[in-house]
């Protein structure tokens, strides 16, 4: 199958505005390491105020693209405004505007959390007040005297985001702060994210789980080999994409060369507990089916996200029909 890239795929985006100023703008960015193109000319604005998630394939170039928006590495080429001036050289009056939470986030984990918290309120030369608003704001403040060391995965991961907002920035960089956790703690997070997002803070997102960027992001960019293959609001990613239809058919009730010769099936794959038939025409294989089989047990999906990214990152062109 071809990227095509649904929508504003170039990422050519608007400029800012005085109604919408923008938190972020690239244009034309590059970054190579050696002979590897990590950043391949990606143009993007992100107004003020928008939940922005960045998705790709590992090694797409999101972390290089994020690292250059906070001022950590420099650009090739391309221009780069996060917040009105340049990160780059070392911006020391942007900095207490951005909030960094990493994979990797750094405790003391000695201190208990309000302790941890005081003291990066410290370290930013803001008060104990700050810390304590940023506990509440992640939902730990009855966690507050827990030991950071003794507190649970989801809970630390609260920690990371509270440790990146206790200055209150007006842009905050998450890179995948829900990534080994389980799924409650999981929909816990997307519950704090969602209140961060109410309080009309500006967040760049990083993720690999495409249900959270559908559920949680404004608009998303789809990074593949350092450029942008779609970018858009979740929504229209997924009506501008290919609306191919899932039959899911409950093993054992229709053989697979069976269903291949039904009209309007383009593609069927047997899964462990599923046959799938794809179509780009439901109503009529779903009556088809009807007359064969029944439709007890079949379930439809239609296109979400994940199908958007998998077949602009190639991996949904599965392998060859027989
Ligand atoms: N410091 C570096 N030196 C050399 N190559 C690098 C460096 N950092 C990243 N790369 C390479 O640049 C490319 C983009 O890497 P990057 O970490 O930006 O991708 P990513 O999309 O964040 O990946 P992941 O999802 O795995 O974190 C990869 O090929 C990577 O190996």
């Amino acid at each position: 199958m071809t990227r095509t890239a649904p929508s504003t795929a170039s990422g050519a985006q608007p400029g800012p505005d005085r109604d919408h100023p923008a938190a972020v703008v690239l244009d034309g960015v590059h970054k190579r390491y050696g002979d590897t193109h990590a950043v391949d000319g990606v143009s993007l604005t992100v107004p003020c105020g928008e939940f922005f998630g960045l998705v790709g394939p590992n090694g797409a170039g999101k972390t290089t693209l994020v690292e250059i928006m906070e001022g950590q590495r420099k650009a090739d080429s391309g221009t780069v405004n996060v917040l009105g001036g340049s990160p780059w050289p070392r911006n020391a009056a942007l900095l207490p505007r951005l909030g960094v939470q990493t994979q990797s986030s750094a405790f003391f984990v000695r201190l208990t959390a309000r302790e941890h918290l005081r003291t990066v309120a410290a370290l930013y030369r803001t008060d104990d007040a700050a810390a304590e608003r940023a506990l509440a704001s992640v939902g730990l403040t009855e966690h507050g005297d827990t030991r950071v060391g003794d507190l649970s995965g989801g809970r630390r991961q609260r920690l990371a985001i509270a440790s990146a907002l206790v200055h209150e920035p007006e842009l905050i960089f998450l890179d995948e702060p829900t990534a080994a956790l389980d799924p409650q703690a999981r929909r816990d997070l997307w519950h704090v994210l969602r209140e961060l997002k109410g309080e009309g803070r500006t967040i760049i997102y990083t993720t690999h789980h495409l249900d959270e960027a559908e559920a949680l992001c404004d608009r998303v960019a789809i990074i593949v080999d350092g450029s942008i293959a779609a970018l858009d609001s979740p929504a229209r990613l997924i009506a501008g994409s290919n609306p191919t239809t899932r039959l899911l058919i409950p093993p054992g009730r229709l053989d697979a060369a069976r269903a291949r010769e039904i009209d309007g099936v383009d593609r069927v794959t047997e899964e462990p507990d599923a046959l799938v038939l794809e179509t780009l025409e439901s109503g009529r294989v779903l009556s088809t089916i009807d007359q064969l089989i029944g439709l007890q047990g079949v379930q439809t999906r239609t296109a979400s996200l994940e199908d958007v990214y998998l077949t602009l990152t190639g991996a949904n062109n599965g392998p060859p029909q027989p």
